[in-house]
């Protein structure tokens, strides 16, 4: 309809919002904030199955698609494994998906989300 009401944004929501950003800033290049298209990678679509990047999760988020924090971090996992998949182990590209991986997960593990539960239902 024309006048869409503003949906709410729920607690996972809000929470996902903030872990996306935290996640986005430990990509400074960007390698992991857009699809990776055939131009730039060749045969891509060919070898990587279910390809996911930052842009998408977002609209995911913006959606209400996630249920809960482990489908947003299934995705993330997704994300830096197509790209240790694709890209041979000495690229840039593998190199900074296997550090996104450590870095991301430990930045969304349980003791440091323990202080947001208070803010979550
Ligand atoms: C060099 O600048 C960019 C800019 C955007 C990119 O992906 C969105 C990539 C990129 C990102 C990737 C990944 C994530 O596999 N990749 C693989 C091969 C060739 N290029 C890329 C590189």
């Amino acid at each position: 309809c024309v006048l869409r009401q503003r949906q709410e944004r729920s607690a996972l929501q809000r929470l996902l919002d903030h872990l996306l950003k935290g996640l986005e800033k430990r990509d400074p290049q960007q390698f992991f904030a857009w699809p990776v298209t055939d131009h730039i990678a060749p045969g891509y679509s060919q070898i990587i199955s279910q390809p996911m990047d930052f842009s998408t999760m977002k609209q995911k988020i913006d959606d209400g698609a996630y249920s809960c924090l482990g489908d947003f971090i299934d995705d993330f996992k997704l994300m830096c494994n197509n790209a240790m998949v694709y890209n041979h182990p000495e690229t840039i590209y593998y190199k900074a998906a296997k550090k996104l991986l450590h870095v991301g997960l430990k930045f969304m593990s349980a003791d440091k989300l323990k202080p947001l539960r208070s803010v979550l239902p």
